[in-house]
């Protein structure tokens, strides 16, 4: 036996048995959690835990769709329900009520994030990921000065420029839509973000979207071993089983690609005087916004900025294949927006952001597109930070609380005939549902920052799509219609899986419009 053989059965023998002192210490440790129950009031109810500890539910996580058995547990056990795996509790909201009172009106207890070291080492500069704290509230607040209300509509022009030329593509090749849409939320993001005009094949946005990728597949909730079991973070990438040590580095290298490249592009700009308005040249300009230390305000900028084109284009084009999705399920929504537009519009222009008021169809449609099916349908996992009680129920400090967004978009107490597509909800009652933005966004104090912005992008492709195109499905080689079935990728982030369909203009006043509009564009930012 070679001395490098003796040595590494050696370090195996001593990891195996590090590993069993520390499953023990869990196990213990369990125990002991199990028995911290101050109130002596019952846990929320869940699926029947296994008798050993430390093991709980692990048996029943379901490993793909999480959103669908959570909805079922529901059903089953009620609005607030409660796993356990290794010793870690876990809430499940299923309901809109339940997730108001807990993650809105007590965001003070409920605005942590659990620790899910997978994802946090790779993506320490993602807000979105940070626990609660003087640190995440620096990042936020630069994250909202730019993105409130007021200060998103200023980004208006940059989406109107960039859904014009996709409809010009859509025209010229519109059995490409899906890649064109990628382009064009691309392109939204990365002008806004850092004021950076993107050329085909283009470098940052192929970096962009690995690193989302790989970010939401390892952000799922228990979708690697070491979220549960920190300690495994240690061990070696060739060690059998450790297959999550490779998908580690590689995230690693390229979240580092993600937060590296474009900000060198756009600090040349900057210092050159030639950067264009946008994110990133807002917080330079107002440094004092991230923070007082102009060493800190410029890490905060460039995290706030990767961020931003991290997760900005992937979640606004899983909305916009999710309308387009809808319009093959509910032809008859097409045509009733189109008359409107025909109304309110004309023929002569495109919708524009100041039609909005005039156009309730069209803005039902955003509302629905984002209910019926979630861009992230288990939103980000929130965490407690101190022990509560709610009608009842114990829910202990440190318990990771998921607000099933799907299943709280699909309750039929709330959303009748949920699984429908139909805008009309929101119009016809006296005492119309909440609106869905108040779910497919998340909760209190962690509610998306972007918001304001997705929504705005969403409504513009939905209005100018409608006003110029007719959705309708393909057909397969036997000639009949193809509607494609709503399947979605897993992960906390999930979109629609390719799908055909046909768009078409809806006569030659479309195309004439469309090749108009193009045509009084500047030539250029
Ligand atoms: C349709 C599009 C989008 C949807 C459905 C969406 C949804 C969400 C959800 C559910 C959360 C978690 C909220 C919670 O913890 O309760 C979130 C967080 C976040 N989103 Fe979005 N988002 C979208 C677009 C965007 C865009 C365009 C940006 C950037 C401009 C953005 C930036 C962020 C950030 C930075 C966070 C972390 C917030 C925090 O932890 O404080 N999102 N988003």
């Amino acid at each position: 036996m070679s001395l490098w053989d003796s040595l590494s059965s050696s370090l195996l023998i001593l990891f195996s048995k590090g590993l069993l002192l520390f499953v023990g210490l869990l196990c213990a440790r369990a125990l002991f959690k199990r028995s911290r129950n101050p109130f002596n009031l019952p846990f929320p109810p869940g699926p029947r835990q296994s008798v050993i500890p430390f093991v709980g539910n692990i048996a029943d996580m379901p490993s793909a769709q999480e959103w669908k058995t959570f909805y079922e547990w529901g059903l089953r056990y009620g609005p607030l329900v409660m796993v356990e795996a290794m010793g870690q509790k876990i809430c499940i909201i299923n309901s809109y009520k339940v997730a108001n009172d807990l993650l809105n009106e007590r965001s003070a207890v409920y605005s942590d994030r659990p620790p899910m070291p997978m994802v946090n080492d790779l993506y320490k500069f993602n807000m979105g990921l940070q626990p609660y704290g003087p640190v995440y509230k620096k990042h936020r607040k630069a994250f909202q000065h730019s993105f409130n209300r007021r200060e998103a509509n200023s980004y208006q022009p940059v989406q109107t420029r960039e859904n014009t030329l996709l409809l010009e593509k859509l025209l010229a090749d519109p059995a490409k839509f899906d890649s064109h849409l990628r382009i064009t939320t691309g392109a939204i993001i990365m002008m806004i973000g850092l004021g950076y005009p993107i050329t085909e094949n283009d470098e940052f946005v192929r970096i962009a979207e690995a690193s989302q990728l790989a970010m939401v597949s390892a952000a799922r909730p228990g979708a690697y071993l070491v979220d549960l079991l920190p300690i495994l973070k240690y061990v070696p990438e060739w060690f059998p089983g450790a297959s999550f040590q490779k998908v580690a580095r590689e995230g690693r290298e390229l979240s580092q690609e993600l937060q590296t490249k474009p900000f060198a592009w756009a600090m040349k700009q900057f210092e050159s005087g030639n950067a264009l308005p946008s994110f990133f040249k807002d917080l330079m300009e107002n440094k004092e916004v991230a923070s007082d230390d102009p060493v800190e305000a410029q890490h905060i900028i460039q995290c706030a900025t990767a961020v931003m084109y991290a997760t900005g284009a992937d979640t606004i084009l899983a909305s916009v294949l999710t309308f387009i999705l809808a319009m093959l399920h509910a032809p008859h929504v097409r045509k009733i927006a189109q008359e409107e537009l025909d109304r309110v519009v004309g023929t002569d222009r495109l919708p524009t952001y100041a039609d909005q008021d005039s156009l309730p169809y069209v803005t039902a449609i955003v509302k629905e597109s984002l209910r019926w099916e979630l861009v992230i349908p288990l939103g980000v996992p929130h965490r407690a930070m101190q022990d509560d009680v709610y009608e009842g129920y114990f829910i202990p400090k440190g318990t990771t609380v998921i607000a099933n967004q799907w299943g709280i978009s699909h309750d039929e107490n709330v959303f009748p005939d949920p699984f429908a597509f139909q805008p009309e909800r929101f119009l016809e009652s006296d005492s119309p549902p909440p609106d869905p933005n108040t779910i497919a966004f998340g909760w209190g104090r962690r509610i998306c920052p972007g918001r304001f912005l997705a929504e705005n992008s969403l409504w513009l492709h939905v209005a100018t799509i409608l006003a110029c195109f007719n959705i309708t499905p393909a057909l397969g080689d036997d000639g009949k219609e193809i509607i494609p079935p709503r399947e979605y990728t897993s992960g906390m982030a999930s979109r629609p899986l390719p799908y055909p369909c046909s768009i078409t203009p809806r006569n030659e006043a479309a195309v004439e419009r469309i090749k108009h509009s193009v045509a009084s564009l500047p030539e250029s930012y």
